[in-house]
């Protein structure tokens, strides 16, 4: 489904240049719950941020489907993007000005998905992930947990066979860390494939595959 060769990422500014991943090879089948671990600046979201097309690596191919997305203009690796993979990050990235439906429906606006379907389908997600007592809530209103639910049913609204969370439980206590492992394995037993970004060698345990980094280059 996804497929990393001899991916290299290199940071250059002014004064330093930084190897961030160094010969990554990586075959992320359909279906998949996979972890990746590993010690602050090894490359951890570097790597989950080229999965999702949201960088460019300085070296090597990327394929997603079978499809290799290097040539493909910013236009369509957006299109891709949204159509492919929903994105869950640490500190939810929730717009607070927006309700908790209209939070869920962005992507679909994307889509350009009519106003009555919208809706719909953000109701739907939001009840998937047990929230639907809250949809009129504004993000300020609710437990980091709840937040963290909102932002899932947001990168499930637009059914995306992919989902990289980049540590959607670090900063959750562990009972509502639990909670979300518990949403994310739900997903994969419905087909999504996961790629998670973790600190917690419990979480971790939780997954098929466990991808360790150090340094930029894989360990295990
Ligand atoms: N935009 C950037 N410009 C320059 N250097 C960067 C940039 N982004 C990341 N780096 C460097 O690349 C390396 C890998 O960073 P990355 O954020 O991928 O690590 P990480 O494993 O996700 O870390 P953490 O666990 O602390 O979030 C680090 O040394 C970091 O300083």
């Amino acid at each position: 489904m996804i497929n990393l060769t001899n991916i290299e990422k290199v940071y250059r500014t002014s004064s330093i240049e930084t190897l961030a991943l160094n010969n990554i090879n990586l075959n992320i089948r359909k279906g998949e719950f996979v972890s990746i671990m590993g010690p602050s600046g090894c490359g951890k979201s570097t790597l989950l941020n080229i999965m999702g097309l949201l960088d460019e690596p300085s070296k090597g191919t990327v394929e997603l489907d079978g499809q290799r997305v290097s040539t493909y203009r910013d236009k369509e690796l957006a299109r891709l993007r949204n159509e492919k993979i929903g994105f869950i990050f640490q500190s939810f990235h929730l717009i607070n000005d927006l309700s908790v439906v209209d939070n869920v429906e962005i992507p679909l606006l994307y889509r350009s998905t009519n106003g009555k379907p919208r809706q719909t389908y953000a109701k739907e997600a939001l009840e998937k992930v047990g929230l639907s007592n809250r949809i009129k809530h504004f993000p300020k209103q609710l437990s980091g947990g709840q937040k963290q639910r909102v932002a899932i049913a947001r990168a499930i609204v637009g059914q995306p066979e992919i989902i990289l969370a980049d540590e959607p439980t670090g900063n959750l206590d562990s009972a509502m860390g639990n909670e979300i492992m518990n949403i994310l394995q739900t997903l994969n037993n419905e087909g999504a494939t996961i790629i998670m970004v973790t600190h917690d060698e419990n979480m971790a345990k939780r997954t098929h595959r466990l991808i360790r980094l150090f340094d930029g280059t894989q360990v295990q």
